[in-house]
C-alpha cells in the first residue's frame, strides 16, 4: 500500500498532532507522509466553497486539500471542526482524549494577584463568558496566534494571565505553572484529535477507524450533538463535557451563557449510554426549553 498522506496545518501544535496520528498508523505497520497545507487550493475546485458546505476557518484549507486529493486524511483539533461537515467529508476517527481542562497561565509579574482582579487575555467567547460568570468585573483583551505567540504576548504584558487548553500545553511540552479552574467547562471536543477523510475512500477510512478510541468517540458524539442542536451554526459561549466509565455510565455537563456571563443555563446529568439514543440532542432540547431558546437569540444578536 502507498503512503498515507496526512494533511495538517502548519502550526507547531497541528504538526505535533499529525505526528501523533502518524505514530499510531506506523504502529500498525502503515507507511505515512506528513503534508503541511499552507494555503488553500480553492482555485482547483470546480464549485464555489459555499456550495460544498465549507465553512470552518481552521479547517477550510484541509477540506479543500481532501477534495482535491492532495491528502488522504486531515488531522484537526476536533474542537475547531464545525459540527456540520462539508459535503463528501466525514469524521472517521478520534484519538483518546487527554487533558480537556482550561487552565490559567499568569505572566511572571502577576503571581500574587487574586483571580477576580486579573486582566485576562482571551478571544474565546466561551472563556470570557464563563470567567465573567465567576468574576463579573473582569477586564479582557484579545489575543491571537499559536500557543507560543500567545505566551510571548503575555510575557510582554498585554494582560496578567491567559487561558489555555491543558492538552495544547502538554503537547507542546511546555512545563509552565498553571492553575486548574473548576468553574470552567471546556469546549465540546476539547483535548481530542479528530481525523477527517473523504467519504469515497473506503479502504483508508476503514483502517483509520481501527485506531479510533471508542470511549472518546462516544463522548464527543454527545458533546457535538449537544452543540449542533443548540447553535445552528453560530459561535456562542457553549461548554460541554461528557465522561464515560467502564460500565458505560455517562456524566454530562453542558452550559450556555450570555456573553457577559450573567445569564447561564446549565445541565448536569448522569445516564447509561446506549448508541440508539441521541443524548446530546435530547439534553440540548431540554436546555432550549428551559430558557435556552431566548438566551440563544440574545447571544446571536450580540455577536
Ligand atoms: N482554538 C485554538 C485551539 N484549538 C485546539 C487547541 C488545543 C488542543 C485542544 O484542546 O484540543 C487550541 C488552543 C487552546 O484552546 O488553548
Amino acid at each position: 500500500m502507498k503512503n498515507i498522506r496526512i494533511g495538517t496545518r502548519n502550526s507547531p501544535l497541528a504538526l505535533w498532532q499529525a505526528r501523533e496520528v502518524a505514530r499510531k498508523l506506523q504502529n500498525k505497520n502503515y507507511k505515512t507522509e506528513i503534508v503541511p497545507i499552507v494555503s488553500s487550493g480553492d482555485k482547483n475546485l470546480s464549485q464555489p466553497l459555499y456550495t460544498l458546505g465549507i465553512t470552518g476557518v481552521f479547517t477550510k484549507d484541509l477540506d479543500i486539500a481532501l477534495l482535491n486529493d492532495e491528502i488522504d486524511i486531515a488531522v484537526h483539533s476536533l474542537k475547531d471542526v464545525p459540527t456540520e461537515l462539508p459535503k463528501d467529508i466525514t469524521l472517521i476517527s478520534v484519538l483518546e482524549r487527554d487533558f480537556p481542562q482550561d487552565v490559567l497561565i499568569r505572566n511572571s509579574k502577576s503571581k500574587n494577584i487574586e483571580l477576580k482582579d486579573l486582566k485576562i487575555a482571551t478571544s474565546s467567547l466561551r472563556r470570557r463568558a464563563f470567567w465573567s460568570k465567576e468574576f463579573p468585573k473582569t477586564e479582557f483583551t484579545d489575543i491571537r496566534g499559536n500557543v507560543q505567540t500567545r505566551l510571548r504576548k503575555l510575557e510582554e504584558g498585554v494582560a496578567d494571565a491567559t487561558l489555555f487548553s491543558l492538552a495544547g500545553l502538554k503537547r507542546m511540552g511546555l512545563k509552565l505553572d498553571f492553575e486548574y479552574l473548576p468553574f470552567m467547562i471546556s469546549a465540546p471536543s476539547q483535548g481530542v484529535i479528530g481525523i477527517c477523510g473523504h467519504k469515497d475512500k473506503i479502504e483508508i477510512n476503514q483502517l483509520l477507524s481501527e485506531i479510533s478510541h471508542s470511549k472518546t468517540q462516544k463522548s464527543i458524539e454527545i458533546e457535538r450533538n449537544f452543540l449542533r442542536t443548540l447553535e445552528g451554526g453560530c459561535t456562542a459561549p457553549i461548554g460541554a463535557f461528557a465522561e464515560i466509565n467502564e460500565n458505560n455510565d455517562v456524566r454530562f455537563i453542558g452550559r450556555i451563557c450570555s456573553l457577559d456571563g450573567e445569564n447561564c443555563i446549565e445541565t448536569d446529568e448522569i445516564f447509561q449510554y446506549n448508541s440508539e439514543e441521541n443524548f446530546g440532542e435530547k439534553l440540548a432540547k431540554q436546555v432550549l426549553e428551559n430558557g435556552g431558546k431566548e438566551l440563544m437569540s440574545i447571544i446571536k444578536m450580540s455577536i
